[in-house]
């Protein structure tokens, strides 16, 4: 056993329960492909994952917000240049409105490059009395609804590992090479203010338009906001997948799960005794833990105790997801037991999880008035105890798609069918994902 092989035995995540994992009828197939992924480079680098963590903690303090946009599950199929530049056109356009709400940098992170592994409420599906395993994310298994495209596949952890390095590598050329100019990402969010049902907006957009011209007539660098630093994140999900992208940064003897920059525990994996806990205890990447309503102070004091023992600021993000009726009742008991704990987290609303419901037609879908609330109630929990809303974690789209309800250009239950493309979870559009970024930006500045 090489040394890499002992600290991963260390974390010890195969001794301990996992839930939500595929069972593939090969395993001498999933070896081969675990082997091969090992050997291949990293998709990210360590040090910019410690930038990362760096930022972080900026936010945890109010000195950052975190904006997390991206799809509910990416798609082979979608996985296109045009689908990745208008996913990312989006970010940015949030991100420059709420760097000037909150008057603190924006840290960019993409569901992206990698979010290709899904948690499913049930193990099976039925049609039309066939039963077949559930659709696991592209990583996993196919959606189409046979036998053979439900059969999970290892080598389908190998096809996202090179889509998550092709989509990197385009994120990386349009985030340096000028798409990210912060002069025409003003442009665009001016052309979506110009629209009738955004006009409220407008005179926020006019407050931005001021201050890039003072920044100008300041001899600010123009030249030099052309760049932005953008990260990618998933759901760490595919605990084979993630073990075979774990490295030694050769600079510091640091593990890394480097199939990302930051990677998330879900709602339904998050045992601080199971699997996925014990594999990111490992790591040193920033990690987050999505937290439903029914969470435990205790819960959080475990998740703390394995992820974060010492409280280094900028490794733990709590991803509250409680529902809009029920945030304001459960958020505060569980920031009072971290504030008394005193080890620090950043809190982070993902307005979405909570929120699912069923429309007419048997679409699953959200109303866009319903996030904006579970959005509110946060703010308004942290403000009135004194602790800070440190980002927002949602799922969207550059596309105009029609699975979410409401919005300034209302979808209404007759409309999602018209453009409901969404694998797993209804996104936001490119629209209501603008619309979701002035709100919040005027709840920052307020
Ligand atoms: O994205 C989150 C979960 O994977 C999703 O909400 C589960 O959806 P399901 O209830 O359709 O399985
Ligand atoms: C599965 C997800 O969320 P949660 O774990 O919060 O249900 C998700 O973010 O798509
Ligand atoms: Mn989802």
């Amino acid at each position: 056993m090489n040394e890499l092989d002992v600290k991963r035995t260390a974390t010890g995540w195969r001794d301990r329960p996992a839930s939500q994992q595929p069972s593939y009828p090969d395993p001498a197939a999933l070896a081969a492909v675990s082997s091969d992924l090992r050997s291949r480079p990293p998709l990210v680098f360590a040090g910019e994952v410690d930038a990362l963590r760096d930022l972080m903690a900026k936010a945890t303090t109010g000195g950052a917000f975190v904006l997390t946009g991206g799809d509910c599950a990416e798609s082979f199929t979608d996985n296109t240049a045009t689908n990745i530049r208008l996913k990312i056109q989006t970010i940015l356009q949030m991100a420059a409105v709420l760097t000037y709400g909150a008057s603190t940098p924006v840290i960019k992170i993409g569901r992206i490059a990698g979010q290709y592994t899904k948690p499913r409420s049930a193990d099976e599906e039925t049609r039309d009395g066939v039963t077949l395993p559930s659709y696991r994310g592209d990583s996993v298994n196919s959606h189409a609804f046979t036998p053979e495209a439900r059969t999970a596949d290892p080598s389908r952890m190998l096809d996202a590992y090179l889509r998550a390095g092709t989509t990197l590598n385009l994120i990386r050329a349009f985030t340096m090479g000028g798409y990210a100019d912060l002069r025409e990402v003003h442009s665009w969010n001016r052309g979506f203010t110009a629209n009738p049902a955004y006009k409220r907006f407008e005179s926020f957009a006019e407050e931005i338009d001021r201050a890039m011209r003072f920044m100008e007539a300041a001899g600010v660098d123009f030249e030099a906001l052309r760049q932005v630093d953008f990260y990618a994140a998933h759901e760490a999900l595919l605990l084979e997948y993630e073990d075979a992208m774990i490295r030694e940064d050769s600079r510091t003897g640091r593990l890394y799960d480097t199939s990302a920059h930051m990677l998330w525990i879900g709602e339904r994996t998050r045992d601080p005794e199971d699997a996925h806990v014990a594999l990111l205890e490992g790591v040193h990447n920033p990690v987050g833990v999505k937290i439903g309503p029914t969470t435990t102070p205790d819960e959080i004091r475990g998740l703390m105790d394995h992820l974060n023992p010492e409280g280094d600021p900028g490794r733990l993000s709590l991803i509250t997801r409680m529902g809009a009726d029920r945030i304001r009742e459960v958020l505060p008991p569980l920031i009072e037991a971290v504030r008394a704990d005193g080890r620090p987290v950043t809190w982070i609303a993902d307005p979405m999880h909570g929120n699912t419901i069923t429309a007419a037609g048997g679409y699953k879908t959200r109303r866009f008035e319903t996030i904006m609330d579970e959005i509110r109630g946060f703010f308004e929990v942290h403000r009135s105890l004194g602790t800070v809303p440190g980002g927002i974690h949602v799922e969207l789209t550059g596309d105009d798609v029609t699975e979410c309800l409401g919005g300034g250009e209302p979808i209404d239950e007759e409309a999602l069918g018209r453009r409901y493309e969404t694998l797993v979870d209804p996104r936001l559009n490119h629209q209501q994902s603008l619309e979701v970024a002035f709100e919040v930006a005027e709840m920052l500045k307020g």
